[in-house]
């Protein structure tokens, strides 16, 4: 019902904006998040039901799609994965989540978060970068946002935008959601893009929604609420160049003094 949804979604806004180029679904898009329901809904990649779905609406729709998140079944093993797909409906990129989420949030008024994925994920541990047209994206999911030096990778590869699908928890949403992202943007002079499920608040997991374009500026340029509604925004990649020439902190690094300064080993 879910990956239904979703392409029926994708599928009104391409026909209400024929130039649309990528599409982009949350974490866990296709089932409920939680640990205990990974293994029930893992599928392989990408020969699994949910894969031969995005990749028909991709080559029917002649876009890009970031699949949002799915747990992939491998050898035994589960992982959140990513999938990326061309307009020709091909596999382009697969991005295993690298850092899972573990997390004991206590809540001062009682409650809080208690969460981890490495109960029954395996973390990825590669990088996953895609070319969209002619802008390279590094993918990451959720979590991953969290680690500066994996987006800081991705912009000395290259990339101009960054792309999260997520599910933020609740929690942590008001403190850490825009802030982590345009601590990303501000470091690396990049788009960073995420993608939540709505807020459901019957849901064993309950997600803080606030899907999110940030311009290179650090800029909010687009937010959505808590409950179902597509984002339809155009990017303009000149931003980056613009940015990046108007403050050339990527050329002033002094990489020569932060390499003396490395402990020897991570305390
Ligand atoms: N799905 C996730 O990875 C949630 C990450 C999160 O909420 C965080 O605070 O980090």
């Amino acid at each position: 019902l879910n990956v239904r949804r979703a392409a029926e979604g994708i599928e009104r806004l391409k026909a209400e904006n024929p130039t649309l180029q990528l599409a982009i679904l949350p974490e866990s898009f296709n089932a409920p998040y939680g640990v205990e329901h990974f293994a029930k809904y893992a599928e392989s990649v990408p020969d699994g039901a949910t894969c031969q779905a995005l990749s028909r609406l991709a080559r029917k729709l002649a876009i890009y799609i970031i699949g949002g998140s799915i747990v992939e079944r491998e050898a035994g093993r589960l992982y959140n994965t990513c999938t990326v797909w061309a307009p020709n409906g091909s596999l382009i990129g697969r991005h295993r989540k690298i850092h899972l989420f573990t997390m004991n949030i206590v809540a001062a008024h009682g409650g809080g978060v208690q969460f981890d994925e490495g109960a029954a994920l395996t973390a990825g541990s590669e990088l996953t970068v895609v070319k969209i047209g002619q802008q390279k994206v590094g993918i990451g999911i959720c979590h991953d946002k969290r680690f500066e030096e994996l987006a800081r990778i991705y912009r000395n590869m290259g990339c101009s935008m960054l792309v999260y699908p997520s599910a933020f928890c609740i929690c942590q949403g008001p403190m850490h959601w825009e802030l982590l992202q345009r601590a990303r943007a501000t470091d690396n002079q990049l788009f960073v893009v995420t993608c939540s499920p709505a807020r459901d608040n019957m849901s064993g997991y309950v997600a803080y929604g606030h899907s999110m374009i940030v311009d290179p500026w650090a800029r909010v340029h687009r937010e959505a609420g808590e409950g179902c509604e597509f984002i339809v925004e155009r990017i303009d990649f000149d931003m980056v160049e613009q940015v990046r020439r108007q403050i050339p902190i990527h050329q002033q690094r002094r990489t020569d003094v932060y390499a003396k300064a490395k402990p020897k080993a991570d305390p």
